[in-house]
């Protein structure tokens, strides 16, 4: 016969400490399989057979199985379509329950929908819950029940519903002797996957230290004052209640605000899952892009002729990162310098970054150019001259990513900046005229 069992299927909480799901399946009354597909919808899209994420996923899967061995348990890894690791997965076992996470991205609801629906036929129970942010979905809303769709009132209100309960950990540790206990298998390498080991970095979770002079030093990319939990927080190998409740106990509101802006740009893909093609502001949509790719090229290589923009792009294709005040100076400067499409930056830095997330960085992108959740009109144009000045004085940050600067042997501007800044007002202002 069959062993009944509950399975907690884990996708972006690659944890098991203050996970919802885990916690739920653990209470309930079935033995708890974990288990991770690694979904060929999303691999067969990344072009970089050293992606980094799936090195990063891949480690961590491997760390959480050796965790295991003291439950005598180990995870399920399956590889293929969610359809056919399901559909194994049921025919190996008897699945009485299945436990998951939300996910408000417009492919992994259609995912869970279609799992949903099979589920129902089958019988077999599908619970989810929210876990990835404090406050999801419709939770936050503005006085007549609509989602906000600017940050200031949402984050007022956000602060106002921080109840201590919200960012109570979920105590998985008392259950753990719940878990299905089986051999360990081995976890199928990434060649097996179709990639290999990466060679980037990956930032570490430790993020307290950092909490103190954040707000000072945050806008500064050479003093790498932010804490790098992006990653974390994406793959969710760090809770988001852990982070709020040490923001909290550090009173670090402006750090505080951007785990908050992060959860926003979530509630809005969620609102309006078609921002991922169109602009939140559809007259934006009417903009004549002049999508040069040549200068795309330029842009994505970091050969500009402008400073901070070619050093934030260095950064970003040496390190899988880009420093926040850097992505929306080379952002505008796409967008607005070149006129060039938000939706090209925004699958460049999809393919780039590390902590690539699809609602903060079309949040990011539509934000840069003007047509998302800002209130500001678009004729915000950074001149990317004056943004060195201010945030770089001392060109240390520049220096590192464009050493040729010191001997004056960095590219010529590939567009003159009053002359682009002039122009991109008119385009932009007879987009929106029409
Ligand atoms: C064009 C553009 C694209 C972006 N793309 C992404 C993306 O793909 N993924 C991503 O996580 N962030 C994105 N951001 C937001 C921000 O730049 C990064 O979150 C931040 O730079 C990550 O560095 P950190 O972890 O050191 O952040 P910290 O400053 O230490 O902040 C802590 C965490 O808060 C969240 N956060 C911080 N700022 C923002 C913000 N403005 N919007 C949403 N969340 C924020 C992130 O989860 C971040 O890790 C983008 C911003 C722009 C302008």
């Amino acid at each position: 016969m069959k062993t009944e069992i509950s399975i907690c299927w884990l996708r972006r909480d690659l944890r098991i400490d203050d996970n919802a799901a885990l916690y739920h399946a653990l209470k309930g009354n079935y033995p708890v399989l974990l288990l991770f597909i690694f979904d060929t919808n999303i691999l067969k899209k990344l072009c970089n057979r050293q992606d980094a994420r799936v090195s990063f996923i891949h480690q961590t899967l491997e760390a959480l199985n050796e965790k295991l061995k003291d439950y005598n348990s180990a995870i399920e890894i399956k590889h293929g379509t969610p359809e056919a690791a399901w559909a194994d997965v049921l025919n190996t076992y008897q699945v009485k329950a299945i436990y998951a996470n939300h996910d408000y991205e417009p492919y992994a609801r259609e995912r869970d929908d279609n799992l949903a629906e099979y589920l129902r036929s089958e019988n077999i129970g599908f619970e989810t819950f929210k876990d990835q942010v404090i406050f999801e979905k419709n939770e936050i809303t503005k006085a007549d029940g609509k989602p906000y769709t600017v940050f200031s009132p949402y984050f007022r209100q956000w602060q106002q519903q921080l109840k201590p309960f919200y960012i109570k950990p979920y105590p998985v540790h008392k259950y753990l002797g719940n878990l299905l206990k089986r051999k360990q298998l081995p976890i199928p390498n990434l060649s097996a996957l179709g990639f290999e080991k990466a060679q980037l970095k990956f930032p570490g979770k430790n993020f307290s230290g950092k909490l103190t002079a954040y707000e000072q030093k945050r806008d500064f990319p050479a003093e790498d004052a932010t804490t790098h939990i992006g990653l974390h927080l994406r793959f969710g190998t760090i809770s988001i209640r852990q982070a709020v409740a040490h923001a909290l106990n550090q009173k670090a509101e402006k750090w505080l605000s951007e785990l908050a802006w992060r959860e926003f740009y979530m509630m809005i893909l969620w609102h309006f899952p078609n921002t991922i093609y169109q602009s939140f502001k559809p007259a934006y949509d009417r903009i004549k892009w002049i999508n040069n790719e040549s200068d795309f090229e330029k842009w994505r290589n970091g050969n500009t002729g402008y400073a901070l923009v070619d050093a934030g792009m260095r950064q970003l294709n040496q390190t899988g990162y880009m420093h926040n005040r850097v992505r929306m100076v080379t952002a505008s400067f796409l967008t607005k310098h070149l006129l060039i499409d938000w939706r090209w930056g925004e699958a460049y830095f999809a393919e780039k970054l590390l902590d690539y997330e699809q609602a903060s960085n079309v949040g990011g992108w539509q934000w840069a150019c003007g047509c998302g959740n800002d209130a500001a009109p678009y004729f915000r144009v950074f001149n990317p001259e004056l943004q060195a000045k201010k945030f770089d004085p001392d060109n240390k940050y520049i220096h590192h990513w464009v050493p040729e600067i010191k001997q004056q042997k960095h590219v010529q501007p590939i567009v003159e900046h009053a002359f682009a800044r002039e122009r991109a007002l008119r385009i932009f202002k007879e987009a929106l005229q029409e």
